[in-house]
């Protein structure tokens, strides 16, 4: 899975555009288990894999002058939204700024370097873990009853070769890679949930609700400019408004488990119809420009 779908997107990162990766699916159809997956060893899953990758580019690359990763990781439950790295911290508003995007404000942000990356990256992983709201369900043990949301953001700059198109200088590019690990949809009538967790349930099953309309109106074939896309009406789709229909390059992974029959046509057709939402990615890019980063030297 890491080959086929992750592995492409971490590269698209690395040349600056925007990625996205959303794990999809019922409760209990390995979600979880997909991004973050065993610390070690074959079950790594995709976050700890696409670390390493990053990584692994940047020291094949010394002509890069400048390598900035920052890691954030934030969930959203009962459309709260919290910094899993800093507990305490909730109710994060969303913003939209010019340079960044989309961003949930007072989020913290974590430098990671090369060296110790993989046990600077495991230990995040842990602390969010901890801090993110799981609960034994009758589908999963360790039911994520939130969405949560690991960014990787990179600036980097490089020394441009010249000519008219792109001057010598610097070219300096900032991108981001979103690694998503959504609430698992419950069938209410099937898991007989009550109390927190019926009402955990219901938020999560009404933004779930809210991401299929969004990509409903995206692939609804009515033109692009005349048609309302409600990313306000939820706390998920307003945040990753830029991967459903903006700039950047998303991949859903749909999860399924065979045990469950009418969750995995559901969210089979669910499948389907993201695959036909259209994106227009573009390289974030700016040349001579000065920046955070250098100001960092
Ligand atoms: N491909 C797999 N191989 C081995 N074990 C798996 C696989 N997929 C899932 N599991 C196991 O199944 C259980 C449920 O998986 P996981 O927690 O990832 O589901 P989820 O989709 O995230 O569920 P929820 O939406 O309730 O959080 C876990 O114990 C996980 O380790």
């Amino acid at each position: 899975v890491y080959d086929a779908v992750a592995r492409p997107a971490v590269s698209s990162t690395l040349a600056g555009f925007n990625a996205s990766i959303i794990a999809y699916g019922h409760t209990g159809a390995g979600k979880t288990h997909t991004m973050e997956g065993a610390p070690d060893g074959a079950q790594r899953g995709i976050i700890p894999r696409a670390v390493a990758d990053i990584f692994e580019h940047r020291s094949a690359r010394p002509g890069a002058r400048r390598f900035l990763v920052r890691a954030s990781y934030l969930q959203i439950y009962n459309e709260v939204l919290s910094d899993l790295l800093k507990p305490g911290r909730n109710g994060l508003a969303i913003r939209e700024d010019r340079k960044k995007g989309l961003r949930a404000e007072g989020l913290s942000e974590w430098v990671v370097r090369s060296p110790q990356i993989s046990s600077q990256v495991d230990g995040l992983l842990r602390r969010g873990a901890e801090t993110r709201a799981t609960a034994a369900t009758a589908a999963n043990d360790a039911s994520s009853r939130s969405h949560a949301v690991f960014c990787l953001t990179f600036e980097q700059s490089e020394a441009s070769g010249g000519g008219e198109a792109c001057p010598r200088g610097s070219v300096f590019r900032s991108s981001k890679l979103n690694l998503v690990d959504l609430a698992g949809s419950e069938r209410l009538r099937v898991s007989g949930a009550s109390g927190q967790r019926l009402e955990e349930c219901k938020y999560i099953n009404g933004s779930l609700a809210a991401l299929g309309n969004v990509v409903a109106a995206l692939t609804s074939g009515t033109a692009r400019h005349a048609r309302h896309v409600p990313y306000r009406d939820s706390k998920l789709t307003r945040l990753l408004a830029d991967s459903l229909g903006g700039n950047c390059k998303t991949t859903m992974i749909a999860c399924v488990a065979a045990a469950s029959m009418a969750e995995t046509v559901s969210t089979l057709k669910f499948a389907s119809r993201a695959r036909h939402v259209h994106n227009s990615a573009r390289i974030n890019e700016q040349i001579d420009q000065r920046t955070a980063l250098e100001a960092e030297r």
